[in-house]
Parts: structure tokens; sequence; C-alpha cells
């Protein structure tokens, strides 16, 4: 129902551009508060770059690829186990695009249900309150007003202009989905997360990767023992790390491409994958006529409510930068439409988890050794590996591994990180555990499931107790 109390000029209360996991969000809090609220997107691109090009399709490729190539399997059946020879792209989509369309369904069936208009377009700003859509045919405009907007547009890969994308051997990671054909070889620019889990997905396709980074390492911000582990299994793969290596051309026929880096390298490849960073979707939103500017890589500055430096306005999820995660976008989006409602909202906890879905997989909630050892805070170590728990040899995983950082001050766990099989879920044990403010304790003297991989969790923390009581031992 909506408020009655407060007369508006304007058409609806909220507005909100874009509907990926940010957008949608905030139009399902305001609606839940009894808000009229509109969203404006493409009618293609309902669920945000999420769903149609961006998570979604990522992981249900990387789901595809493991259960036809039997990766997960050859541990316990052999090297050459497969459950299809010939894995064509035909395969991979068919999965992909059955995932993308129900999601697209489900977004909408939710928008729907809570009385939310979705209106086809492309949004732009003819002033603070009035948000112009044009549709995709000639003539197809609407003008919408409201007390409040929220900019949820996301990102779009980042372009080099001397790069000719040709949408069919060099692409961008929006268009990869396009291939024809799965490359025999591949050349992967940029080490970021977009870059070494395609570059992961295809390696473990059967296609020579080469990976070229700027940077002399990647992935800087994870656990360094993890990121090695992570890098030996993709040589093993057959992944060619090329590091402190920059892109000068790359030039392409109908047959194959060839890549020069600055230092005179050629690379010769079916395709290459340009995954270089993303910049904000915001040239299109008139931002001027709403008194906003963004920054060089199209990004909006937001305080901790999420509004931008016009009050009424408020911009979530990836067009705002870090930590640009489908998981913080969606909360980043309901805590906006609460404060542009008067709703009491706790802040985001500073806990998230993050999860690479590299084959294999990495995740970790708080600190690094890194973090710990340069802010001087003494901890302890205690390590699990899967191959000495009875579900991971059930699984044919023999290099998975948990570790845990305990504070030797107080006990309390300061960081998890996970490597292998279930690592993106595995890790919210000790996420839940760190939430609530326990110590190692908790986990040498909770009993798990067996066999289960969760075990990890008491064989790290007895391990890292053994240590601990060693140390006070001597002490
Ligand atoms: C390949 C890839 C893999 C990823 N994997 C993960 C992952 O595993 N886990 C994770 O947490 N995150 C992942 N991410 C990041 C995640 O997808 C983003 O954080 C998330 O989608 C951002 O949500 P958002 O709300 O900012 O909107 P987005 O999902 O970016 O969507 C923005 C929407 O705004 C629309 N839009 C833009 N401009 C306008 C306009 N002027 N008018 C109307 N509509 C407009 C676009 O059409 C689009 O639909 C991945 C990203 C990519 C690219
Ligand atoms: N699992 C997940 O949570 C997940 C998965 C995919 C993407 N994402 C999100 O998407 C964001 C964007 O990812 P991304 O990988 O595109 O960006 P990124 O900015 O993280 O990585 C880009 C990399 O490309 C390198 N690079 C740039 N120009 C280069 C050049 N000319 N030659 C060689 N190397 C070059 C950069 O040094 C950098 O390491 C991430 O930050 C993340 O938030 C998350």
């Amino acid at each position: 129902m909506r408020r009655l109390d407060v007369v508006s000029e304007h058409e609806y209360d909220l507005i909100v551009i874009g509907s990926g996991p940010g957008g949608q969000k905030a139009a399902i809090a305001a609606a839940k508060l009894g808000k009229k609220v509109a969203v404006v997107d493409r009618h293609d691109m309902v669920g945000g770059v999420c769903v149609n090009t961006g998570t979604i399709p990522s992981k249900t490729l990387r789901e595809a690829v493991l259960y036809l190539t039997g990766m997960n399997q050859r541990e316990l059946y052999g090297a050459s186990y497969r459950v299809k020879q010939d894995i064509t792209i035909a395969d991979l989509l068919a999965r992909t695009q059955h995932v993308v369309g129900r999601e697209v369904q489900v977004v909408r069936a939710q928008l729907m249900r809570n009385h939310i208009d979705l209106v086809d377009g492309t949004g732009s700003f003819t002033d603070p309150h009035t948000v112009l859509v044009e549709g995709r045919h000639r003539g197809d405009r609407r003008t919408l007003s409201a007390d409040h907007v929220v900019i949820a547009t996301g990102t779009r890969p980042a372009r080099p202009k001397q790069v000719d994308f040709d949408a069919a051997r060099v692409l961008d990671s929006d268009e990869i989905l396009r291939l024809e054909q799965i490359p025999s070889s591949l050349v992967v620019v940029g080490a970021g997360v977009i870059g070494i889990e395609y570059a992961s997905m295809f390696a473990a396709l059967g296609s020579r990767v080469t990976v070229v980074e700027q940077r002399d390492h990647m992935l800087d911000f994870c656990d360094p023992e993890i990121v090695e582990s992570l890098k030996f299994q993709l040589r093993d793969l057959g992944v060619t790390f090329r590091f402190g290596e920059k892109v000068a051309d790359v030039a392409v026929n109908d047959h194959a491409t060839i890549t020069t880096l600055v230092s005179g390298k050629r690379i010769p490849a079916d395709g290459v994958m340009y995954s270089a960073g993303r910049q904000g979707m915001t040239g299109e939103l008139n931002l001027e006529a709403a008194g906003l500017t963004a920054d060089e890589r199209g990004r909006l500055a937001v305080d901790e409510n999420y509004r931008t430096a016009v009050p009424h306005i408020y911009a979530v999820g990836d067009v705002i930068g870090f930590p640009a995660l489908a998981a913080t976008s969606m909360d980043q989006g309901r805590l906006a439409a609460y404060h542009a409602f008067g709703e009491p909202a706790h802040e985001l906890g500073a806990l998230q988890p993050i999860g690479i879905y590299t084959i294999p997989e990495i995740s970790y909630v708080g600190a690094t050794e890194a973090q710990l050892t340069s802010s001087s805070v003494p901890y302890e170590v205690g390590i699990a590996r899967y191959r000495e728990l009875a579900r991971g040899q059930i699984t044919g995983d023999s290099y998975g591994m948990l570790k845990l950082l305990v504070s030797t001050a107080d006990r309390k766990l300061l960081g998890v990180h996970v490597f292998g099989t279930g690592a993106t879920d595995l890790v919210h044990i000790g996420q839940a555990v760190m939430g609530c403010g326990g110590t190692v304790d908790y986990l040498v003297d909770a009993v798990f499931n067996y066999p289960t991989l969760s075990e990890a969790y008491k064989v790290a923390a007895l391990d890292a107790t053994n240590k601990i009581r060693a140390l006070e031992r001597f002490s």
C-alpha cells in the first residue's frame, strides 16, 4: 500500500535505473515499504550483467565444463576420463542459456509480484527528478519522475582503443559466450578475477591458454600460498603466464590472431579475450542534467548511505566501484532504499567473503597472513588438507586445503582461506564463527558430520590449537 500522508508531485516514489542485483534489491526493498517503484532496463538485459553476461553465465559455464570434461572425477577414474569426448560450444551454451532464461524469469516474477513497473529502455536524466526512457523502437519514449532515484547501471568491459574487437576472434569478457567454437588456443589479457576464471575454464576444456598480465603477480588480495597452488594447478592444465608484460597490439585475420607484447614477444592463438578491467555505465545517463559527474572510469562517488552528491539520488553496485560483487551490490541496493525512505537498518558488515570460481575454486573471509603480519598481530595457522579427510578421498580432491588464522592473544578466528572443492560454500562456516566473535575452541569442540569437507574446520582448529599449546607450554 502506498503511504497517503505525503503528497508528492512525482509519479513514483523511486525510479531505479538498472535491473542487476543492486537495482532489484533497491526496488523490492522500497516496494516492501509500500512505495511506488519503477525499474528501467533494456528488455534483453533484465537481471543485469549479473544474469545475462557476468556471474550467472560464467558460473553455469564452469559447471558445464566440470561436468562434461569429467575433470573432478579424474583422480578416481584416471586422466583419460571424460563424460563427453568432443565437447562443443553448443553443449556448453545449452546449460548456460537454460539457467539464464530461468533466472530472468525469476527476476521478472519477483518485480511483478511486488507491483514494480519494469520499464523497457535506456534511462537518462532530464532533470534531477526526471528520467527519460527511450525504448528499442523509434519514437518509443516515456518520461518518469520520482522523489528518489537509484542508479544501478553497473559496468561494461574496458576496451583499449588500439585493439580491434571483431566480435569473432578478439572479444571482451561479455562477448566470450558468443564464441562459435572452443578455441584450441586462447590469449587472456588481464589476470584479474574474470581473466583467471575464464582461463581456468578454457584450460580445462583443453585450450592452450596464455595469460598476459602487466603486473608481476595476480589475485594479490588472496592468500599467496593459495594463489601459488592455483598457479601450479593451472600450469598443470597447460596455462602459460606472462607476468610483467603488456599487450602492444593484436592482429587478426580470418583464421587466427597474433598478440604482440611490448617486450616484442608474439603469441599466435585462435582467439584473444580481454578482461583488463571494467568501466562504469554512466555515459548514457546524461548526468549533468542531474547535477552529477562521474570519475574517469565512469564511477560515481557516494557517502556511507550510498547517496551521491545530489542527496535524493543514490548509486549502488558496480557503478560505485569496489568491491563490485553481486552479493554486496544487493545489500547496497537494499540499504539505499531503506535510507531513502527512513527505514532503520544496520550498515553492511565488514566481514564479507570473497569467492573466486577458478578451477579449483578459492574463497576467503577476514584477514590474510600478510595483513596480520604488516599490522603486527600475532597469529597461528591451522591447516587441514583434503587428502587427509575421508570426504576429500571420496570426492577425489587431493590438493584442496583449508587454512585458519587464529589470534594467539585471544584465540579468535582472524581469517579463513579455502582452496578446492566447495571452497565458496565452506567459507561461510568460518564467516559465521567470526561474525559471532567465536574462538578456535568452538571448532575444536564442535562435532561435524562425517565424512564431510566441513570436517576440515575441526582438523585445522586442532592443528592451530596444538601449535598454540606448544607456545604456551614453552612460556
Ligand atoms: C564475467 C563476470 C563474472 C562475475 N562473477 C561474479 C561472481 O562469481 N560473484 C560475484 O559476486 N560477482 C561476480 N561478478 C560481478 C557481478 O556480476 C556484479 O557485481 C553485479 O552484476 C553488479 O550488479 P549491479 O547491480 O551493479 O548491476 P549489473 O549487474 O552490472 O547490471 C546493470 C544493469 O544496468 C543496465 N543499465 C545500464 N545503463 C542503463 C541505462 N542508462 N538505462 C537503463 N538501464 C541501464 C544494464 O543494462 C544492466 O542490466 C562477475 C562479473 C563478471 C563480468
Ligand atoms: N568470483 C567473483 O567474485 C568475480 C568474478 C568475476 C568478476 N568479478 C568482479 O568483476 C571485477 C572486474 O574484473 P576484471 O578481472 O575485469 O578486472 P580487474 O581490474 O580485477 O583485473 C584486470 C587485470 O588486467 C590487468 N591489465 C589491465 N590492462 C592490461 C594490459 N594492457 N595488458 C595486460 N594486463 C592488463 C590489470 O593489471 C588487472 O590485473 C572484479 O574486480 C570483481 O569485482 C568478481
